[in-house]
C-alpha cells in the first residue's frame, strides 16, 4: 500500500481516547503555558512578536470565541465541532485579517521510503511513526543522511512515490490535493525575487494566494500585518537583492503566511544564520506555532537553549526514529536506556554522541519507532520535576476532517486559489517590473544589438544587389541567422534554470498554475526581443543595401524575429531540462548539427539527396536560412547589378542563386509556419519537462511517459 492509497485507522473507542486523552490536554496546556513564560522572560528586544502586549493588537470580535476555543478545544474530546479557524492567542502580535484555515494535526504510521540505486533497494524511512500536532514547533532532528529532509519532502506531499504506511491529517487519510492548499513548504534555499522589493513581494504573493477570499484593502492589511509579525516592516522598501541572510529567511517565512496555512514546513530554517538571526528565526517560529499552526522543521544540532525552545522533538537515525516526545523528556529518557548525560551538556550534542549501532536498536525499540511521544507531566513539572510519561500515537483524539467547515466547490475552481487570467496578468506585471528594472542587462542587450548590427553591415557593406558577390550575400544571411540564434537560445539556457528553482518554490505551495506562468514568462520576453531585433535587421538591412522594397523588408524583419523566437524556445526548453554548466556546453553542441544541416547544399542544390532533404527539415535552421535568403532574392527579383564588368557575373539572377543553394521554389510562407511548429514544439516539451520536474518524476523515464501517453 502507498501513502496515496492511505486506509483510515480503525475507529478509536471514545472510552479510550477519552481516559488517555485527559494527560494530553494538560500536557499540551502545560506546554502552552510554559512557552508563555519563557518568551515573556528570555525575548529580546528585537523580538517583535512576542513582546507585543496584549494591546498591541487584539482580535477582532468575530475571534474572540475562538481564542476561547483555542484554550479548551483543540484536544478536547469532542470530535464533533469542526475547527474552523486556527485558534488566536492574545498575548502576541497576531494576523487579525487573514483568509479562514482550519488547524491541522498530522500523523503518520509505518512510514516506509525505500529508493532505488544503482546498488539495489535502499530504505531510508524505516517504518517510522509520529504525530505533528498543532499549536506545536516540531524540531526533526538527527545525524547527517538520518532521513530528516526524506521525512519532511514526505509530509509536506514533495515526494508522493515509493512510499507505503499512512500519513494522517486529523485523523482521517490526507487528501492530497487539499492538503497542498493547508500547507506551505519553505526550502532552504531562499529563492526570492531579487528585483521586487519586499512590499512588493509580498503584494503579489497575497494577490495569487489569498484570491477572492478577502478584499483588496483586506488583502493590504494582512501583508501589512505579516510585515509587522515578521519583523520585516522596516526594510518593506527595500529590494529583496539587498537583505541580509536572517531578512531574507523572514521574508521567505512572510511571503508563505500572507495567505494563513496551517501547516508550515521549514527544511534547516537557521542554516547560514549567525546566532542572534538563528534566535531570531526559531522564536518566529515558536510565535507562529503558539496561534495554532503546525511547524515542523529540520534542524541541525541546535545549542542548548534552542532546543528547549521547541515543543516537540523528533529524532532521526539510519531512518529509525530515536527520540520523540518534549525536550525536557530526553534527558531521562536516555538515563533510562543507559546514557547519563551530565547537566552541563547540551542534550542535543549528547544524544549524537552515543549514537551507535546498539544505542539506535535500544532508542528505537524503548520509542517503539516512533509509537511513543514522551510528554512533560504538568503536575510534575509544576514541582519543578519532569519525569516521562508515556502516551501513544494510538490513544490520541480524531479531531474532525480538516475540510468539514469548507463549502462545495467546483474542483477546477478550488484548483488554485485566483483565476488562470489573474494569475496570468499578476505574473506578467510581476515579471515585465523586474524585467524593466534590470537596466543593466537591458543596455547590455541595446549595445549588443547595435554594436553587432553595425560591425555585420560594415563587414557586407553594400553588398545587397551586387550580382558579383552572390556568396557574400548568402554569408550575409547565415550571419544574420547565427546572430539571433545564439542571443535568444543563451539568454534562457543560462538563466532558466534557477528560474525553475523559484517556479518550484511558488508552484509547489499552490501559488499558481504551471500554464499561467509559462504564458506569462513567453509575453515577458516578446517586447525587448522585437524592440531590439528590429533594431539590429532595421540597420543591417540598410547598410548592407538590400532592395527597398516594404514586402522584402517586412519578410526579413518577421523571418529574423520568428527565428529568434524559435530560438528563445529551444532555449528555454535545455535551461529546463539540464543545469546551465551542462546547458552551456550542450547548446553549441546542439547547434552545430542544426547549422551544418540548414547550409547543406550550398553550390549544388539540384543534387541534394532525398534522405539529406528530410534530414534538413529536421533543422529550424534551414527554415531560417531558406525564409531569409526567399524574402532577399525569391518572389521574382530582378536582375542584380554586375558591378565588376570583366568577370562572368553567374548570379544576375537571383533566382539562380537560390537554385544553387537548394532553396528554387520555396514558400516563405511555409518557411514560417516551420519555424513556428519548432517554437511551438520546444516550449512544449519544456512545459512537459518542468512539469514533470515539479512533479518530482525523473526524467530518464520520458520514453516511459511518453509510451504510457500514446497508449492512452
Ligand atoms: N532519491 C534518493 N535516491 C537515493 N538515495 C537517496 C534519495 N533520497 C535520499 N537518499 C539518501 O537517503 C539518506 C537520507 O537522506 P536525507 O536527505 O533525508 O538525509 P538528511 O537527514 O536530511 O541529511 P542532511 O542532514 O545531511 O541533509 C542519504 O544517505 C541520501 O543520500
Amino acid at each position: 500500500m502507498t501513502a496515496g492509497d492511505e486506509q483510515p485507522r480503525p475507529p478509536v473507542g471514545r472510552a479510550q481516547s477519552t481516559v488517555s486523552f485527559a494527560a494530553t490536554t494538560i500536557n499540551h496546556r502545560g506546554d502552552q503555558g510554559n512557552r508563555g513564560n519563557r518568551s515573556d522572560n528570555e525575548d529580546d528586544d528585537d523580538n517583535h512578536s512576542s513582546t507585543c502586549s496584549n494591546d498591541d493588537v487584539l482580535p477582532d470580535e468575530e475571534e474572540m470565541p475562538l481564542v476561547e476555543a483555542s484554550r479548551t478545544r483543540v484536544f478536547s474530546v469532542s470530535a464533533d465541532r469542526p475547527i474552523t479557524r486556527i485558534p488566536t492567542r492574545v498575548d502576541m502580535k497576531t494576523l487579525t485579517h487573514k483568509a479562514k484555515r482550519p488547524a491541522v494535526d498530522i500523523e503518520f504510521h509505518d512510514l516506509t521510503y525505500a529508493v532505488n540505486t544503482t546498488a539495489g533497494q535502499r530504505t531510508i524511512l524505516k517504518g517510522i511513526n509520529g504525530f505533528f500536532r498543532s499549536g506545536h514547533l516540531t524540531a526533526i532532528m538527527g545525524p547527517s543522511g538520518a532521513g530528516k529532509s526524506s521525512l519532511m519532502n514526505i509530509l509536506a506531499g514533495y515526494v508522493r512515490s515509493d512510499i507505503k504506511g499512512q500519513i494522517l491529517t486529523n485523523g482521517h487519510p490526507r487528501n492530497m490535493q487539499l492538503f497542498k492548499k493547508l500547507s506551505s513548504y519553505i526550502m532552504q534555499e531562499d529563492l526570492l525575487q531579487p528585483r521586487l522589493t519586499v512590499i512588493e513581494s509580498l503584494s503579489y504573493a497575497a494577490r495569487l494566494k489569498i484570491g477572492r477570499e478577502l478584499s483588496k484593502e483586506d488583502k493590504d492589511k494582512a501583508v501589512n500585518e505579516v510585515l509587522e509579525l515578521l519583523g520585516v516592516s522596516v526594510c518593506r522598501n527595500t529590494y529583496v537583492e539587498k537583505l541580509s541572510g536572517g531578512q531574507r529567511k523572514r521574508l521567505s517565512v512572510a511571503l508563505e503566511l500572507v495567505n494563513n496555512p496551517p501547516v508550515i514546513f521549514l527544511d534547516e530554517p537557521t542554516t547560514g544564520l549567525d546566532i542572534v538571526a538563528i534566535k531570531q528565526c526559531v522564536t518566529l517560529l515558536v510565535d507562529l506555532a503558539k496561534q495554532g499552526r503546525t511547524v515542523v522543521c529540520t534542524i541541525h544540532q541546535p545549542s542548548s537553549p534552542l532546543f528547549h525552545m521547541f515543543d516537540h522533538v523528533y529524532m532521526l537515525a539510519r531512518g529509525s526514529c530515536i527520540y520523540n516526545g518534549s525536550p525536557k523528556q530526553l534527558v531521562p529518557f536516555l538515563a533510562q536506556v543507559g546514557h547519563v548525560c551530565k547537566p552541563t551538556h547540551n542534550p542535543a550534542d549528547f544524544v549524537f554522541e552515543v549514537l551507535d549501532n546498539d544505542t539506535i536498536v535500544d532508542l528505537t525499540r524503548e520509542i517503539q519507532n516512533g509509537k511513543v511521544i514522551l510528554c512533560d507531566d504538568l503536575d510534575e513539572m509544576e514541582n519543578g520535576m519532569a519525569t516521562s510519561k508515556l502516551c501513544r500515537t494510538d490513544t490520541l483524539i480524531t479531531l474532525p476532517p480538516v475540510f468539514d467547515d469548507v463549502p462545495e466547490v467546483d474542483q477546477n475552481e478550488a484548483e488554485y486559489p485566483s483565476s488562470f487570467g489573474t494569475q496570468f496578468s499578476i505574473l506578467l506585471a510581476r515579471k515585465t517590473k523586474q524585467f524593466c528594472r534590470n537596466t543593466t542587462g537591458l543596455w547590455i542587450s541595446f549595445f549588443h544589438h547595435t554594436f553587432s548590427a553595425l560591425l555585420l553591415g560594415s563587414i557586407y557593406y553594400g553588398i545587397g544587389s551586387d550580382g558579383n558577390r552572390p556568396f557574400e550575400n548568402f554569408k550575409f544571411c547565415i550571419s544574420v541567422i547565427v546572430f539571433f540564434v545564439y542571443t535568444h537560445v543563451m539568454g534562457p539556457v543560462l538563466t532558466f534554470p534557477s528560474e525553475v528553482k523559484l517556479l518550484r518554490r511558488e508552484y509547489f505551495n499552490h501559488w499558481y498554475s504551471l500554464k499561467s506562468y509559462f504564458f506569462a514568462s513567453t509575453i515577458t520576453s516578446l517586447p525587448s526581443m522585437v524592440l531590439f531585433g528590429s533594431l539590429f535587421l532595421l540597420i543591417v538591412y540598410f547598410m548592407s543595401a538590400q532592395p527597398i522594397e516594404w514586402i522584402r523588408f517586412s519578410e526579413f524583419m518577421a523571418i529574423g524575429l520568428f527565428t529568434g523566437y524559435t530560438s528563445e524556445g529551444l532555449g528555454v526548453l535545455i535551461g529546463s531540462s539540464v543545469k546551465n554548466s551542462t546547458g552551456a556546453v550542450m547548446t553549441p553542441a546542439l547547434l552545430a548539427p542544426m547549422l551544418a544541416l540548414a547550409v547543406y547544399g550550398m553550390g549544388y542544390g539540384l543534387a541534394i539527396e532525398p534522405i539529406m532533404e528530410s534530414l534538413m527539415a529536421t533543422s529550424f535552421l534551414r527554415y531560417a536560412l531558406v525564409g531569409v535568403c526567399t524574402s532577399l532574392f525569391g518572389n521574382g527579383r530582378a536582375d542584380m547589378e554586375c558591378l565588376k564588368e570583366d568577370l562572368y557575373c553567374h548570379y544576375k539572377n537571383p533566382e539562380l542563386l537560390l537554385r544553387d543553394l537548394g532553396m528554387s521554389g520555396r514558400s516563405i510562407v511555409n518557411q514560417f509556419v516551420g519555424l513556428a511548429l519548432f517554437g511551438m514544439c520546444f516550449r512544449l516539451a519544456a512545459y512537459y519537462i518542468i512539469k514533470l520536474r515539479m512533479m518530482n518524476k525523473p526524467l530518464r523515464k520520458i520514453p516511459l511517459y511518453f509510451k504510457k501517453f500514446l497508449r492512452g
